[in-house]
């Protein structure tokens, strides 16, 4: 807020250039849409001098050009004083010239350039004085100073003053102003060093000056480094705004550099510090790798023709050998097949068997994960039983069913004729019911309460090989379950390890580990080798770096398969993902971006080339039969879902299939590919899902909605639906950000962003699986613009991510209906709508945006 004066234009006067600067160009905090003049100081002009502008000017000075002035002064008393510090400085300058010639003995030359260029430097001076003066104010402003306000401009009445109204009238201040002047005029008069008051206001004019100078070489530098991504730049705004404050950059330590390399072998066990690398392209025979051939062809005609990388490797790890046998870790990409690659080792030793016991737990943080891999375990024990091996019996405990039924799937009890141990059961019996006489009843415990006949004991068995649990009904079992024994048990694998580490549910690590390390003699044998023990197989797309997680697993000699070229800490995601970034100007309007990109060419499927080719693991489940299945499974009902969950369950679960027409649907689908949305929250996917259905309704019947609390027959029916092709677009909190493998889906939208890094590598892994292409999109706010690209994308300053990508997130400009991505009005109506009938559909209890409809 201030007064600006501005000279009257002088004639006759040679002033330096003047350049015109565009508006982008001024200074922080002056903002304005007229250009304004710019000095550069040393440029001379080669044409005649055009006359200074009659319109109002800003003028950029150089500190050192002309002589500092008192502007407090009126103008009179600056011309005087002026005039009498040209006249000192005249005397000043002619006794140093004097000196000078005498020194230099130049003739005098000097002398005749040198008037000239102190008259238009003085011009310059006059014509600057008041915008100097506006800076000296702003200055004080800042600096709390109480300075009284200048005169209004002489030149210029027609600007109204951008200041407040004084709060001292003028004649109040006029007696304090003289007091001032007339003192300074005797300071003035009393020194003989005229300068010396000039020198002060001098060097204060400096100091702004600097300071604006800084704010501008910070901003040119911002400017040329964000011109690379000038138009899309998604952060450039961000880093803007921190120059419009014009606060100048705080002095930042150096970065530390972490030398990386000598970190892992200073610090990393040796198995960590050198772990078995593969390339992520490597392909090789089943037979090649000791998988016997008939076996081999049996898993070829279930999809799985060559192993992956991470199988080349890590199967001859777990396979018989004569090596000394330790435990393996494995961090791969997400869609590489780790989880083959500790089934088929797994069901190939245990099939040797002949006595069904508990040989294997395989623990799991999500019961989805759980049916997942149960599908692998059974196309893996088919292959195996062909070449004369046991049928492996397989079995889940995930707490999708009452528990007594999870017990009897697991638990077989069977009355033997024992007299003896008849007696001894009566006696402990008696004394029991004595110690405890209590008429509580336990359901849980209903197995145990079973009455053997006279003169026979019950006695337990197993009825699975494998166990595939979540870890919190692994340990009810370990403790409630009668005859439930890990004493057989010699493999345990912890597949997202990262996760189950970090979330030690009712600390069934430390539980699992201490009934593993007791044992029978000879219990744990491995059949046809002198091998004895628990081989543990730890797996993750983004496996911890903390070691002391690591040790609660009790590891023995592991070693550790990584992919080429990712380094301790690094998350590769997969090789044929491709990411992308929208740019979101209008928050409020978000569900329009996704609308916009649902609708865009880019949304085309990615992998019709090899469609045919891409019938996957065990996808012979055809349309007919999974529509009658689906009918039988519409009841939401959980129990009974699973009949007996030692047997196979494959009509149940969800079969990755390419995107098939489906033929209810009877015309072409709304959208041709597939897409998964993710949401931050259980509540913001139902309203999204609502919301996308109510905005573009021809797309609501490929609409399912999957959170934490959808029902696991509901999300079974949805994902079934989904990898047949009846689906295409599926909302979904992050309950399926973790290994859940729906080869078919060929887009992630991030609608919100993850919350973290390995979250988004989870996210993004759900395409691009199993060697086919995939594409990755994130919704970016301006919000998140900083966090994205620095954390996920890995570019701009301070880049720390740990995400190793093949390409570079590329930027997409979708959303909007005009040239500068502005929606249409209609739209926005129609958006304002339906927000409201999902409001009233809320509060009216229909449930929109709770309910789940789809
Ligand atoms: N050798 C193979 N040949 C063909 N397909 C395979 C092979 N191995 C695995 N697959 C398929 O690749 C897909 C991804 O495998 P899997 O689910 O094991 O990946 P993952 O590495 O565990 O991923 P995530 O970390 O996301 O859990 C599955 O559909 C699986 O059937």
């Amino acid at each position: 807020m201030y007064n600006r004066y501005i000279p009257p234009p002088k004639e006759n006067k040679a002033s330096k250039p003047l350049q015109v600067v565009p508006p982008a160009a001024t200074l922080a905090g002056f903002s304005s849409s007229k250009p304004y003049a710019r000095y550069i100081p040393g440029q001379v002009p080669n044409e005649p001098e055009p006359p200074a502008p009659a319109q109002r000017q800003r003028i950029v000075f150089d500190d050192t050009d002309f002589p500092p002035v008192d502007h407090s002064k009126s103008k009179q008393a600056i011309d005087d004083e002026l005039t009498g510090t040209r006249e000192a400085k005249k005397a000043k300058k002619s006794k140093s010239r004097k000196a000078n010639e005498e020194a230099s003995g130049d003739g005098g030359e000097s002398e005749l350039k040198e008037p000239k260029s102190r008259k238009r430097k003085r011009s310059e001076a006059e014509q600057a004085r008041p915008a100097e003066r506006q800076i000296e104010e702003n200055q004080d402003t800042e600096e709390g100073e109480s300075e009284p306000e200048p005169e209004p401009s002489v030149a210029d009445n027609t600007e109204a003053p951008d200041t407040e109204p004084p709060t001292t009238s003028k004649e109040e201040r006029k007696p304090k102003r003289e007091k001032k002047k007339k003192k300074r005029a005797e300071n003035h008069l009393k020194t003989d060093e005229p300068d010396a008051e000039a020198d002060e206001i001098h060097k204060r004019h400096r100091s702004v000056f600097e300071k604006v100078q800084k704010a501008l070489q910070a901003k040119d530098r911002i400017k040329d480094a964000d011109d690379g991504h000038k138009e899309d730049a998604l952060d450039e705004e961000a880093a803007e705004a921190e120059v419009e404050h014009g606060l100048e950059p705080l002095p930042q330590p150096d970065p530390v550099v972490v030398d990386e390399s000598k970190l892992t072998y200073e610090t990393l066990p040796p198995w960590l510090a050198s772990p078995i690398r593969v390339a992520p392209d490597k392909t090789q025979p089943f037979t090649e790798l000791g998988i016997a051939a008939e076996s081999s062809e049996i898993l070829a005609s279930r999809g799985f023709k060559d192993a992956f990388a991470v199988q080349t490797a890590v199967l001859p790890l777990l396979l018989p050998s004569p090596d000394r046998q330790g435990d393996v870790v494995v961090a791969a990409p997400t869609g590489s097949g780790k989880t083959l690659s500790y089934v088929l080792p797994m069901v190939h030793d245990i099939s040797k068997g002949r006595v069904t016991r508990l040989r294997a737990l395989i623990v799991l943080p999500t019961r989805d994960l759980v049916q997942q891999v149960q599908l692998a375990c059974e196309a893996c024990a088919a292959a195996f039983a062909v070449s004369g091996g046991k049928r492996i019996r397989i079995g889940t405990a995930m707490g999708n069913r009452v528990f007594k039924e999870e017990q009897s799937a697991i638990m077989a009890q069977e009355q033997r004729y024992d007299p003896q141990g008849y007696e001894q059961y009566l006696q402990k019996r008696n004394s029991f019911v004595s110690l405890n006489d209590s008429d509580e009843e336990d359901d849980d415990l209903d197995l145990d309460r079973s009455e053997p006949l006279p003169y026979h004991v019950i006695t337990y068995a197993s009825k699975v090989d494998i166990l595939i649990c979540t870890p919190g009904r692994l340990v009810e079992h370990i403790t409630k379950t009668p005859g439930f024994t890990l004493d057989y048990v010699r493999w345990l694998v912890v597949d997202e390890a990262d996760k189950l580490l970090a979330q030690d549910f009712q600390q069934w690590l430390d539980i699992v580990t201490e009934k593993l390390s007791m044992g029978k003699p000879g219990a744990r044998d491995f059949p046809g080798s002198n091998k004895s023990g628990v081989r543990k197989v730890i797996l993750s797309a983004t496996m911890t770096r903390d070691l002391g997680l690591l040790n609660e697993l009790k590891l023995s000699r592991p070693k550790l398969v990584v992919v080429e070229g990712t380094k301790a800490g690094e998350q590769s995601l997969p090789a044929l993902l491709k990411e992308f970034a929208i740019k979101v100007r209008e928050p409020s309007l978000k569900p329009l971006y996704l609308v916009d990109l649902l609708r865009s060419k880019h949304m085309a499927a990615v992998n019709q080339d090899d469609a045919a080719d891409a019938v996957s693991a065990g996808s012979e489940t055809s349309d007919s039969e999974s529509s009658s299945s689906d009918s039988n499974s519409d009841s939401d009902s959980e129990s009974g879902s699973e009949s007996d969950s030692s047997s196979s369950s494959e009509d149940d679960h969800p079969r990755p299939t390419t995107i098939k027409p489906s033929p209810a649907m009877g015309k072409k689908p709304a959208l041709s590919t597939t897409v998964l949305i993710f949401t931050k929250s259980n509540e913001a996917a139902l309203r999204l899902s609502r919301l996308l259905a109510l905005l573009s309704p021809d797309l609501a019947p490929l609409i399912g909605t999957l959170t934490s609390s959808t029902k696991t027959s509901r999300r079974t029916r949805i994902l079934r639906g989904f990898s047949q092709g009846k689906r295409r677009i599926l909302v979904a909190s992050d309950l399926v950000s973790r290994g859940i493998d729906l080869l078919n889906l060929e887009h992630v939208i991030n609608y919100d962003l993850p919350i973290s890094e390995t979250s988004y590598v989870h996210r993004v892994g759900r395409t691009a699986r199993a060697g086919r292409r995939g594409c990755a999109w994130a919704l970016v706010e301006h919000a998140e613009a900083r966090r994205f690209w620095r954390d996920f994308a890995g570019e701009g300053k301070g880049a720390v991510t740990s995400i190793v990508r093949a390409g570079k997130v590329e930027r997409v400009r979708i959303g909007g209906d005009t040239e500068e991505g502005e929606f249409a009005e209609d739209r926005v109506r129609e958006y304002e709508a339906a927000l409201a009938r999902l409001a009233r559909e809320a509060a009216g209890g229909s449930g929109a945006g709770t309910k789940e409809r789809n």
